[in-house]
C-alpha cells in the first residue's frame, strides 16, 4: 500500500507535505519522494528510504512552491528501484507530475496502447503508465488552458480504460492539483481544507484522514468511488463524478491492517473497526473454545493491539502487552523479500517471560498472511516459559493473491493455501488456532457505515471486484512477483540499468 498527499496553499507546502508523509509512513518504507511547482518549474526529490532519510534539509530548501504532491511507496508493480519511486513526470503536456496507490490490473496493455499513441514509457511501473493515460486524454483537448469539465472530461476517459485500483493525486502546471478515486474505491482517498493567515482556503488530498488530522487541517469527507477533485492553482475546489457506473467496494485488509488506527475512511474508523473485530472474534472464541483453559490474552503489536484489548474484556481474561516491539523496525510485511521478513520479526518483537512462563497464552495478531510472525512468536513464547500457545486471528484465512496494492501475488507464498485451519495450527507450532469468519468480518466493519454493503474481500474469497482477473492473470503475477522472481529480476536489474534517477541530487 502506498500513500499519497497533495496540497494546494497559499504559502509553501513543502513542509505539511514532508510532515503528512511522516503520519503515512506505514503505508510504505520502501521509497519516498514530493514533487512541488514554483513559478513554472517542477522541484523534485524522491530516493528509497524513509521519509527522514530521503528528505535533508538541501532538499527541502529547494522544493518550493505552493502546490506540490508526496508518495510514500511500497511496490507491488515494477522493481523496487529509486527510478520508480514517486511521484513520477511528464512534460507533455503542460508538465505533470503523479503519485499513485493501489494497483491497475491492465496495465501492461495501457502502456501498449500509450506507446502507440507516441508516448514513452521508461520503467515498468503501473503508476507511470497510468500517468501516461491521463497526460494522453489531457494532451487531447486542444486548448491552452483546461477548465474543470475539460479535466473531468479526461479522467472519464481514463476510468473508462483503467482498470484496477488507483487513488491519484497529481499536479498540472499552470492549472493546479487533480486527484481521483477509482470506481470501486478500493483505496482510500480523502479531502480536507484549512484557511490559511491570509484567508485563502487551502485543500489537501490524502490516503488517511490522520494526514489531515496531523498537519491541522480539517476533514472534510471522502472522495467517493469515481470521483474527481480538481482544485485549482488560485485555490477553487471543483468535484465531478467521472465514473459511468461507480460501485463502493472499499478494500477490507485497510481496516485489518493497512491504516492507522486514527484514521477515518469511508465513515469507518479503522480503531472501531477493529474494536468490532475483537468482539466477534472474542463471541467465536467464547462459542468454540469454552472448554480451553486460557490465562492471559496477549497481543503480536502493533496493529492487533486493540483488537487483542477487546477480546480479553470479551473473554474476561488479562491483556498483557507480553511483546515489546523495537520502535526503531518498520513493518515487516510491508518489507520486499522474505529473508528480510523473517530476519526482522525477531530484531521487532521480543518477549517478557514474566507474563509467559507457566501460562496458557492466547497470542492475537490482525492476520496471518506468509506465516513469517506467527510462526516465530509461537516459538518465542513457548522459549519464554508458556505452557499452551493459543492463537486467534482477527482475519480470515488468506488464501488468495490480492492484485490491487498489497504486495501478495502468489498464492503459494501464503500460509493459508492449500491447507485448513488444523494445518496452519500445525505449521505455526501452535496448540489451537481460530480465525475470524468473513461474515463477521464484514459485520465488524460495516457496522459503522451501513451505507456500504460491499468490501473488497479477494484475499478472502477469491472473488475479485474488477472481474477482469483470471487464472492466466494470477499465473501471469505469480511469475513477475513471486519473491523468486522479483529477486532474480532484481539482481539483474541492478547489473544492466543505469536508470534516469539521479539519487545523490
Ligand atoms: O503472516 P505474516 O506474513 O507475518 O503477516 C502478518 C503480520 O504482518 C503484519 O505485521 P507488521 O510487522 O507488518 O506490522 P505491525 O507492527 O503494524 O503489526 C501483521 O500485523 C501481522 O503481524
Ligand atoms: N502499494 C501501492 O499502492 C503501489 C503503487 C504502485 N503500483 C507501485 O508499485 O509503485
Ligand atoms: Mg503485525
Amino acid at each position: 500500500m502506498c500513500g499519497i498527499v497533495g496540497i494546494v496553499g497559499s504559502t509553501p507546502v513543502n513542509q505539511s507535505i514532508y510532515d503528512a508523509l511522516t503520519v503515512l509512513q506505514h503505508r510504505g518504507q520502501d521509497a519516498a519522494g514530493i514533487v512541488t511547482i514554483s513559478e513554472g518549474n517542477f522541484k523534485q526529490r524522491k530516493a528509497n528510504g524513509l521519509v527522514k532519510d530521503v528528505f535533508e534539509s538541501k532538499h527541502m530548501q529547494r522544493l518550493k512552491g505552493n502546490i506540490g504532491i508526496g508518495h510514500v511507496r511500497y511496490p507491488t508493480a515494477g522493481s523496487s528501484s529509486a527510478a520508480e519511486a514517486q511521484p513520477f513526470y511528464v512534460n507533455f503536456p503542460y508538465g505533470m507530475a503523479l503519485a499513485h496507490n493501489g494497483n491497475l490490473t491492465n496495465a501492461p496493455d495501457l502502456a501498449k496502447v500509450a506507446i502507440k499513441s507516441r508516448r514513452h514509457i521508461n520503467t515498468t511501473s503501473d503508476s507511470e503508465t497510468l500517468l501516461n493515460v491521463l497526460a494522453h486524454e489531457l494532451a487531447r483537448v486542444d486548448k491552452d488552458q483546461l477548465d474543470a469539465a475539460d479535466i473531468f472530461a479526461a479522467i472519464t476517459k481514463v476510468h473508462e480504460q483503467a482498470l484496477g485500483a488507483y487513488a491519484v493525486a497529481t499536479i498540472l502546471n499552470g492549472h493546479g492539483l487533480i486527484a481521483f478515486r477509482d470506481p470501486n474505491g478500493i483505496r482510500p482517498l480523502v479531502l480536507g481544507k484549512r484557511v490559511a493567515e491570509d484567508g485563502q482556503t487551502e485543500y489537501m488530498v490524502a490516503s488517511e484522514s490522520v494526514a489531515i488530522d496531523a498537519i491541522g487541517f480539517e476533514f472534510i469527507r471522502d472522495v467517493v468511488p469515481g470521483e474527481a477533485v480538481y482544485i485549482t492553482e488560485k485555490g477553487e475546489l471543483h468535484t465531478q463524478q467521472c465514473a459511468a457506473n461507480p460501485d463502493y467496494c472499499p478494500c477490507i485488509f485497510e481496516y485489518v491492517y493497512f491504516a492507522r488506527p486514527d484514521s477515518t475512511i469511508d465513515n469507518i474508523s479503522v480503531y472501531g473497526a477493529r474494536l468490532e473485530m475483537g468482539k466477534t472474534l472474542g463471541d467465536k472464541i467464547k462459542r468454540e473454545w469454552d472448554d480451553l483453559d486460557i490465562d492471559v490474552v496477549i497481543p503480536i503489536p502493533e496493529t492487533s493491539c486493540d483488537v487483542a484489548l477487546q477480546i480479553a474484556l470479551q473473554l474476561e481474561l488479562p491483556y498483557r502487552q507480553g511483546f515489546v516491539k523495537n520502535r526503531y523496525i518498520g513493518r515487516t510485511f510491508i518489507m520486499p523479500g522474505q529473508t528480510q521478513r523473517r530476519k526482522s520479526v525477531r530484531r521487532k518483537l521480543n518477549a517478557i517471560d514474566a507474563e509467559f512462563a507457566g501460562k496458557n497464552v492466547l497470542l492475537v495478531d490482525d492476520s496471518i498472511v506468509r506465516g513469517t510472525t506467527s510462526e516465530q512468536i509461537v516459538e518465542m513464547a513457548r522459549d519464554a516459559g508458556a505452557k499452551k500457545v493459543y492463537f486467534a486471528s482477527a482475519a480470515p484465512e488468506i488464501r488468495f493473491p490480492n492484485v490491487y496494492g498489497i504486495d501478495m501475488p502468489t498464492a503459494n507464498e501464503l500460509i493459508a493455501h492449500g491447507r485448513d485451519v488444523d494445518q496452519i495450527c500445525q505449521n505455526i507450532g501452535a496448540d489451537g488456532l481460530i480465525f475470524q469468519d468473513l461474515k463477521d468480518l464484514v459485520k465488524a466493519v460495516s457496522v459503522q457505515n451501513p451505507e456500504i454493503t460491499k468490501f473488497e474481500t479477494s484475499v478472502f474469497n477469491g472473488e475479485y471486484v474488477t472481474k477482469d482477473i483470471d487464472q492466466d492473470y494470477l499465473d501471469y503475477l505469480n511469475n513477475l512477483r513471486s519473491d523468486d522472481a522479483k529477486e532474480l529480476r532484481e539482481q539483474k536489474e541492478e547489473i544492466a540499468n543505469l536508470e534516469m534517477h539521479n539519487e545523490g541530487a
